[in-house]
Formats: C-alpha cells, sequence, structure tokens
C-alpha cells in the first residue's frame, strides 16, 4: 500500500473540529486570481501570462475540459496506491514540479523554497536552468530527495559540459532537455510592462556562478554586470539545434534524458531514435506557440508512437486531481505542475507548495477511488469519453 494521500481530506476536516481552515483555497483554480490580487504585478504578469492573446494556454484547458471520465462501480477501491515506475525509479505518485525559472521574483526563498516542498512531499523537483539560485545551493537544500535538472542547452559548448557536470556532482538524476524554448516568445503581458526578469538578474544565478561562463568575460560578473546579463541573453538557448546534435549529451550525460516540448509523434519517434529515454509532451503551458495544440490533445498520439519505447510525461493545463487522471488515461505515466506551485510559492512559501502538491494528489487519489481505479496502471483511454 502506498501513501494515503487522500487522508488530507479528514486532516482539513479535523482541523476544522478547533475551528481552523486552509490558509489557501483547495480548489486550485483559484489561486490565480488570489496571486493577481497579492503578488507584484509584473512578476504575476509573468507567470501568469503566455504566448499572443492566450489561445494555447485556453486550448490546453479546452483539451481537457472535452474529455470526461466515465466512473465505473464495484471494483473494490479499499487499498490504493498512486506509485508509479518512472525512468527506473519508483516515484509515491504520477507528480512532479515542472521546471520554472525566476521564481525569486515570486518569493525570496524562490527554487529553494520549491525544492524543500517536493521534497517533504517525496516528488520530484526539476530545477529550470533559469533558477535564481545555484543549483548547488537547491540541490543542499533537499538532502538526497529526488531532482531532476532541466537544461536550455547554452551555445557555448563548454558552458553546457559545465551544467552537466556540476548536475551530475550535485545529486540530479534525470537531465530534461527543453526544446520548446530556442527563443522566447511573443509575450503581450511582459511587452507591454517591458519586463525581462533577467534583465535584472534574476534567473541567471547558474550561469554567473559557472566558471566556464565566467571565462567568457572581460571582467568578472559583479564588475560588469551588464556584460554578464548581455552573454547570458545571447547563449542561453540556440534556434541552430537539429536532432543529431543530442549525441553531445547522450555523450555527456549517463542517467536518463527526457526530451521537454514534445508535440508530434513524429519528433516523439526521432527521440526514441535518438537514443533519449522519455519525452514530456508540452506546450509550455501555452507559453510559446500560440495557436498551437492543446497538449492533452497531442497526447494519444505520442502515447501511440512511442508509448511502448519511451516514458511518456505531460504538462500544460493541469489544475486539479481529475485532471491528473485524464492525462493518465491518455498514456501519460506522470504529470508535472508549473504555475499552480508556482502561485503557492507566492502566496504562502513551502507551505503553499506543499498545499498545493497534498490538495491535487489528494484529489487524484479520491477520483481514482470513486471511478472504480485501485492505481494510475488501470486507467485507459477507454475510461474518458470526449464530447463535441
Ligand atoms: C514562470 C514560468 C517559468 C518557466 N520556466 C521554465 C524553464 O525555465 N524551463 C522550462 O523547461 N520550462 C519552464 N516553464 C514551463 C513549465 O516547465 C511547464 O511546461 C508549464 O508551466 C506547464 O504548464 P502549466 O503552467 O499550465 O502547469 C515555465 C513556466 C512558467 C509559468
Ligand atoms: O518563461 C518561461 O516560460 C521560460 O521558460 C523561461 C525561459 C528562460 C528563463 C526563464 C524562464
Amino acid at each position: 500500500m502506498g501513501q494515503r494521500w487522500a487522508d488530507f481530506q479528514y486532516e482539513i476536516y479535523l482541523n476544522g473540529m478547533t475551528g481552523a481552515t486552509p490558509r489557501l483555497p483547495t480548489d486550485l483554480t483559484r489561486l490565480e486570481e488570489l496571486a493577481e490580487h497579492r503578488l507584484p504585478p509584473r512578476a504575476v504578469g509573468y507567470v501568469a501570462g503566455s504566448a499572443g492573446s492566450g489561445t494555447t494556454a485556453a486550448a490546453n484547458r479546452e483539451a481537457l475540459d472535452r474529455r470526461r471520465i466515465v466512473p465505473r462501480m464495484l471494483r473494490d477501491v479499499s487499498e490504493r496506491d498512486l506509485s508509479v515506475e518512472v525512468l527506473g525509479r519508483t516515484l509515491p505518485a504520477p507528480l512532479a514540479l515542472a521546471p520554472v525559472g525566476v521564481l525569486s521574483i515570486m518569493h525570496p526563498e524562490g527554487e529553494k523554497a520549491a525544492a524543500r516542498a517536493a521534497a517533504a512531499q517525496g516528488v520530484p523537483y526539476i530545477l529550470s536552468s533559469a533558477s535564481s539560485t545555484p543549483m548547488e545551493e537547491v540541490a543542499s537544500a533537499m538532502g538526497d530527495a529526488e531532482r531532476w535538472f532541466q537544461l536550455y542547452w547554452p551555445k557555448d559548448p563548454e558552458v553546457a559540459r559545465s551544467f552537466l557536470d556540476r548536475a551530475k556532482a550535485s545529486g540530479f538524476s534525470v537531465l530534461v532537455v527543453t526544446l520548446d524554448t530556442p527563443m522566447l516568445a511573443w509575450r503581450p503581458r511582459d511587452l507591454d510592462e517591458a519586463y525581462l526578469p533577467f534583465l535584472h538578474g534574476v534567473g541567471t544565478a547558474n550561469y554567473f556562478t559557472d566558471p566556464a561562463f565566467q571565462a567568457g568575460l572581460a571582467k568578472p560578473v559583479n564588475e560588469d554586470p551588464n556584460a554578464a546579463v548581455m552573454r547570458f541573453v545571447g547563449m542561453f538557448s540556440d534556434p541552430a539545434k537539429t536532432w543529431p546534435d543530442l549525441a553531445f549529451l547522450r555523450e555527456h550525460w549517463d542517467g536518463p534524458i527526457v526530451l521537454k516540448g514534445i508535440l508530434h509523434p513524429d519528433d516523439a519517434q526521432q527521440a526514441a531514435e535518438s537514443g533519449m529515454d522519455g519525452v514530456i509532451v508540452s506546450n509550455h503551458g501555452g507559453r510559446q506557440v500560440a495557436g498551437s495544440i492543446g497538449a492533452a490533445d497531442a497526447l494519444p498520439g505520442v502515447a501511440e508512437a512511442v508509448g511502448d519505447r519511451l516514458t511518456v510525461l505531460f504538462d500544460s493545463g493541469i489544475r486539479s486531481g481529475d485532471d491528473i487522471a485524464k492525462a493518465l488515461a491518455l498514456g501519460a505515466r506522470s504529470v508535472l505542475i508549473g504555475r499552480p506551485y508556482a502561485y503557492g510559492l507566492g502566496l504562502d512559501g513551502q507551505a503553499g507548495v506543499e498545499h498545493v502538491i497534498r490538495c491535487l494528489l489528494a484529489e487524484l487519489d479520491l477520483t481514482l477511488a470513486l471511478s472504480g481505479h485501485a492505481s494510475p496502471a488501470s486507467l485507459s483511454p477507454s475510461d474518458l469519453i470526449e464530447h463535441h
């Protein structure tokens, strides 16, 4: 038997006997509005914003909402286990915290607080290349808890190698390579505020502390921060990369490699042929290509193309336990969340992130039970109907 995630429900009601209620809403779709009221406008604008007029973020919701769970009865759901096998490790539940950069704009403890929350709840933390805190510090805040490193693949191969070496030395076990952000998209909310966190030196900590990055600067970072920011902007990602370049990562990283931002089944096939271990079906939470396919609509095709060869993960638009159940039914082994935990962090620090994780997993546990499933493995596409 795994952890009893649904017990959080009783815990809340029991606490209510002394008059206590949760500090944050348990319907996580309400966090965005709260964040908009309570947090600095440019910071929350950066997190909540999407590409273009928000069509893809809306498509993510529409693709999940259009599918409905068809519950089954009398199937003994008294003993449930949410654990899943992902890339050779057993996770206590099908959830991880997505790589979200620049988290210090949400809370002074930024990535460290989010990482501690993930560690406390036993879910993997995926640290962004664009972290506000160097990866070594985030790692040491986590003990030996499960952590993965997300790579924005720098143009300078020495910096790329150095990041991989540092991540390995700091105990990050899985490499997540984000492919959908060779440049930032047209994001009107940030453009209208003329706001880009990096230009304020936020989200550059891994670079500014890196020996290979520093080697390319005429002066130390603190003597000429603008030059350092310019070097970061010029190299953080590389639009010239193509599929054969993945051999470099395979050569310099011993552990599993997962490609993030896959939406086309043929790209998933290429990932398999390139020796990758997994893919994350994602459109970056609607922050990159406006007018793109809703991520959940891409999931069945990718799962069909590579589900037997690669680990298929999913993000973009997950806001509830039933959303997770739908993604699993469509072929994902586990999901990631981005904005919901970023809002939790902004509103209540580490405790806010833990609240988000516990709400989602309690709701998932109850959704599975009430739909006749004792474990994630029993979900399949036939548990959903799609209405038009
Ligand atoms: C503020 C913000 C920063 C992000 N930074 C990164 C990043 O550094 N690397 C990355 O691969 N994805 C990044 N993402 C995308 C997330 O990893 C994830 O794909 C997305 O948030 C999932 O959609 P959701 O927010 O609807 O859950 C970021 C997303 C947000 C909202
Ligand atoms: O804002 C983002 O979506 C994102 O992925 C990003 C990219 C570079 C640095 C920080 C975040």
